[in-house]
C-alpha cells in the first residue's frame, strides 16, 4: 500500500504535519528493527511486534521494503518542504502579528485622534449654535430693515407719483399758457399792425383837418370811422351768441378743505371698525345673535354699533382732530394732494379745438365704483386760479360794447357761497376788484381817450336790490321801493365809488350755514351813457347820437334750505329767493324753447331783468361754482340752468337816435304782489365792508390815467 498519499492528500498544517512525522518515525523505526533481526536475530519486545503486526501485511518482501524507502525519502523531501513551508507559515504568522500590533497601537493612536476630534466637534457644534443665533438676530434685523425700507419705497412711491401728478398739471397748464401766449402774440402782432394802420390813418386825418377848414367833412369821415369800429365790435360779439355762458370755479375754503379731511378720516375709521367687527364676531357668536340670544351690539364691546361712527365719542373727535390737524400740515396749499389724499374727484377741465368742457364726475353713494361724469360745454371757463385781472380781461370787449352804444348785462347766477359776489363786487385790495369797480374804471378811461375826437358822455347810474320780491333803491337815502331814479354823476368814478359804499351798506345780508356774508337780495348796478359827439352834433346836443346800458346783477344765491339751516325771517326770504330763481330758470327755458309766450311777469326778477334777457341786449351769464364735494348737487343744478342759458338768442341793436330803449327807470309793477319790507329784521354783516377803503387808497382816477397810459 501506498501511504504517501496521507501525506500528499493532508492540508499542510502544523497537525497534520506532526502526524505524518509520528508515522515516518514509527515506519523507520519498524525498517531498524526489521534489519536488525534479519542480521542478529535479536529478540523483539512487546512494542516492536506490535509495530511489525502493524506493518506486515504491506512489507512481506524486500521489494516492498525498498519501495518503501524511496517512498519514504521522498516523503522526507516533502517534510522537509513542509517544514520549510511551516516556517514560511510561521515568519508570516509573525509578520502579521507585528502588522496586528501595529495596527493596535495605531488604532490607539485613531481612538485618542478620534476624542480630539469630538472635542474639537463639541466646540464646532457650540460655535455654530451661536453664529445660528446670530444669523437668526442679523435676519430679524435685515427683515426689519427689509419693511421700514418697503414702507419708506411706498411713501417715496406716492410722494413720487404726487409730483408727477402736480408735473403732468403743470405740464398742461405750461402748454396752455404756451397756446395763450402764442394766441396773444398773434393778437399782438395784429392789433400793432392794426395800430399802426389807425395811426397812419389818425395822421392822414391831421392832415387833412389842418388842410380842410370846412368841419363837417371831419365829423363825417370820424364818424364813419367810428361806425366801422362799432361794426366790427358787434360782428365780434354776435359771432360769440347772444347770451353767453362762463363758468367761473372758486378756490376751495379752509373749512371745505377741512370737511374733505373729516369725511375721508371717517370713511377710514369706518372701514377699520368694520373689520374689527368681523374680526370679533366668532361663528358661536353669531349663531347666538341669530338666535336672539345676545345683541350684535353687546357682542362688540367697544366697538359701538356696526357699520356707524358714534361721532360724539371723545376718542373719535380727537383721533379725527389729530388727523386733520397733521394732514393739513402736510397738504399745506396743495389742491392736488388733497384731492388724491382725500381720494375725492375733481371737476376738471378738458378742451379741444371746438369745446370746452367741464367734467363734474360724481360718486354714487350706494357703490363706490360707481363714478358718474356730467359734461358741460361752455364758452369760458376759469378755474380755481383764475384772477380777477383774468376774469375782467375776457369781459372788457363785453364793455367796451357800451360805449358803442348797446345795452349789455352781466348776471353772476350760482349757488350760495360759490363766489358770486366776489366776482362783481370783489374785495378792497386793488387787484380783488371784481367786474363793477374794474367796469367803471374801464369806463372812465376809455371815456377820457374818445374826449379828444369830440366824443362826451353824460354818466348817470342806478344801483337797487330786489329782497322780498320787493324793489328797492339803494341809493335813495329812504330806500324807495318799487321806484328807482337815475343818479346822474359829475365829478368822475370816485361820485359813483362813494355811492355804492353806502348802497353796499344798505344791502341786505345775512350770515347762513353756506356762507358768512350771504346777500339775501338780488342787487342790480345799472350805469347808462347818454353819447354825444360835438364835432358831428355841435355844441350842447340836445339829444344824445348813441346810448349804452351796462347792467351788472348780482343775484342773491339758490341754495338749500336744508343745507342753509334756515328759519323765520331767513327762511321767508330763502323762500323768496328760490321763487325767483325758479321763475328765472322758467324763463330761460322757454326763451330757449322759442315759446310764443314768456312769463317774464312772475317775478320782479324776470320783469325787472326781461330787456336783458329776451331783448336787444348782450348779456352774458357768469355761473359760479364751487368746486367742493359737498356742493354736488347745487353745482350740478347751476350747470344744468347755464346749459340751457346758452341756448337763448337774443338779437343785439344799437341803440341810436330813433331806435333807443328807455332803461332810466321802472315803473311801478302793480300786478307783482308788493310785499312790505321788515328793514329791522336784517343784521346787515355789510358785504360793503370789503370796499370800505377803496377810496382812501389811491385817487380812482390816478389808477384810471395810468392804466390807460398804459
Ligand atoms: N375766486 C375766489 N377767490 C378767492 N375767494 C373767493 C373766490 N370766490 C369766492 N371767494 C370767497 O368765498 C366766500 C363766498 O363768496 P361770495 O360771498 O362771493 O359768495 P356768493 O355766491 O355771493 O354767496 P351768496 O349767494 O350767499 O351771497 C367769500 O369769503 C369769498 O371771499
Amino acid at each position: 500500500m501506498d501511504r504517501s498519499f496521507f501525506f500528499q492528500n493532508r492540508s499542510p498544517c502544523k497537525n497534520n504535519f506532526i502526524l505524518e512525522q509520528e508515522e515516518l518515525n514509527n515506519f523507520n523505526k519498524f525498517l531498524k528493527i526489521k534489519d536488525q533481526s534479519k542480521s542478529v536475530g535479536k529478540q523483539r519486545n512487546d512494542q516492536d511486534s506490535d509495530l511489525e503486526d502493524y506493518y506486515t501485511d504491506d512489507f512481506s518482501n524486500e521489494e516492498y521494503i525498498r519501495e518503501y524507502q524511496q517512498q519514504n525519502s521522498q516523503l522526507n523531501k516533502m517534510v522537509k518542504q513542509r517544514m520549510i513551508f511551516l516556517e514560511e507559515l510561521q515568519q508570516q504568522e509573525n509578520i502579521q502579528e507585528e502588522k496586528r500590533k501595529q495596527l493596535q497601537t495605531n488604532l490607539a493612536i485613531s481612538k485618542s485622534k478620534v476624542q480630539g476630534v469630538d472635542s474639537d466637534l463639541l466646540n464646532l457644534i457650540s460655535e455654530c449654535k451661536c453664529l445660528a443665533e446670530e444669523t437668526s438676530t442679523k435676519q430679524d434685523k435685515l427683515l426689519q430693515d427689509k419693511t421700514n425700507l418697503q414702507k419708506k419705497e411706498a411713501e417715496t412711491l406716492s410722494l413720487l407719483n404726487h409730483h408727477k401728478f402736480s408735473l403732468q398739471k403743470t405740464i398742461e397748464k405750461t402748454i396752455n399758457y404756451k397756446q395763450i401766449y402764442q394766441n396773444l402774440e398773434r393778437q399782438y402782432q395784429y392789433y400793432k399792425e392794426n395800430l399802426q394802420n389807425i395811426n397812419e390813418k389818425q395822421k392822414s386825418l391831421q392832415e387833412e383837418i389842418k388842410s380842410i377848414q370846412d368841419g363837417t367833412h371831419l365829423d363825417a369821415q370820424l364818424l364813419q370811422f367810428t361806425q366801422q369800429k362799432q361794426n366790427l365790435n358787434e360782428k365780434l360779439q354776435s359771432m360769440k351768441g347772444n347770451i353767453r355762458v362762463y363758468c367761473r370755479i372758486r378756490p376751495l375754503r379752509q373749512e371745505e378743505k377741512i370737511a374733505m379731511l373729516q369725511n375721508s378720516f371717517k370713511k377710514q375709521y369706518e372701514e377699520k371698525q368694520q373689520n374689527a367687527q368681523n374680526a370679533k364676531i366668532t361663528p358661536l357668536s353669531k349663531a347666538s345673535v341669530q338666535k336672539g340670544s345676545v345683541s350684535k351690539a353687546e357682542n362688540i364691546k367697544g366697538v359701538g354699533s356696526v357699520g356707524k361712527i358714534d361721532e360724539n365719542n371723545p376718542n373719535f373727535q380727537q383721533e379725527m382732530q389729530i388727523y386733520v390737524q397733521s394732514m393739513f400740515d402736510i397738504i399745506k396749499d396743495d389742491d392736488n394732494l388733497l384731492y388724491q389724499i382725500t381720494q375725492q374727484n375733481r371737476i376738471t377741465k378738458t378742451q379741444n379745438s371746438q369745446n370746452l368742457k367741464l367734467v363734474v364726475p360724481f360718486q354714487n353713494m350706494k357703490s363706490e365704483n360707481n363714478i358718474k361724469e356730467y359734461n358741460f360745454k361752455l364758452e369760458h371757463i376759469f378755474e380755481e386760479d383764475a384772477t380777477q385781472m383774468e376774469v375782467f380781461s375776457n369781459l372788457q370787449e363785453l364793455i367796451q360794447s357800451v360805449l358803442d352804444g348797446y345795452n349789455v348785462c352781466i348776471f353772476a347766477y350760482g349757488p350760495t357761497g360759490s363766489g358770486k359776489t366776489y366776482t362783481m363786487q370783489g374785495e378792497e385790495d386793488y387787484n380783488k376788484w371784481g367786474i363793477i369797480p374794474r367796469s367803471i374804471e374801464y369806463i372812465y378811461s376809455e371815456i377820457e381817450k374818445m374826449q379828444s375826437y369830440g366824443w362826451e358822455h353824460k354818466i348817470k347810474i342806478q344801483f337797487s336790490e330786489i329782497y322780498n320780491e320787493t324793489l328797492i333803491d339803494l341809493l335813495h337815502p329812504d330806500g324807495k321801493k318799487d321806484e328807482v331814479q337815475d343818479k346822474v354823476i359829475t365829478q368822475g368814478p370816485e361820485e359813483i365809488m362813494k355811492l355804492l359804499q353806502k348802497g353796499y351798506i344798505s344791502r341786505k345780508v345775512a350770515s347762513t350755514d353756506c356762507n358768512e356774508y350771504s346777500s339775501r337780495s338780488h342787487s342790480i348796478f345799472r350805469m347808462n351813457l347818454d353819447i354825444y359827439n360835438t364835432q358831428k352834433q355841435g355844441k350842447n346836443p340836445q339829444q344824445p347820437l348813441l346810448k349804452g346800458s351796462l347792467n351788472l346783477v348780482d343775484l342773491a344765491g339758490s341754495e338749500r334750505i336744508n343745507q342753509s339751516n334756515v328759519a323765520g325771517e331767513r327762511l321767508k326770504e330763502t323762500q323768496n329767493i328760490n321763487k325767483s330763481l325758479t321763475s328765472l330758470a322758467a324763463v330761460i327755458t322757454s326763451l330757449a324753447k322759442k315759446e310764443t309766450f314768456t312769463a317774464f311777469r312772475n317775478s320782479k326778477l324776470t320783469y325787472y331783468l326781461h330787456e336783458y334777457l329776451g331783448g336787444k341786449s348782450k348779456t352774458l351769464m357768469m355761473v359760479n361754482i364751487s368746486p367742493a364735494p359737498s356742493s354736488f348737487y347745487p353745482t350740478l343744478t347751476t350747470l344744468r340752468f347755464a346749459d340751457q342759458a346758452k341756448q337763448c338768442q337774443n338779437k343785439t341793436e344799437q341803440n341810436t337816435i330813433g331806435n333807443t330803449q328807455s332803461q332810466r327807470s321802472i315803473s311801478p309793477i302793480n300786478n307783482v304782489g308788493k310785499q312790505s319790507l321788515q328793514k329791522s329784521t336784517i343784521s346787515t354783516p355789510s358785504k360793503g365792508g370789503r370796499f370800505q377803503n377803496i377810496l382812501a387808497q389811491s385817487s380812482i382816477r390816478n389808477t384810471i390815467l395810468n392804466s390807460s397810459k398804459k
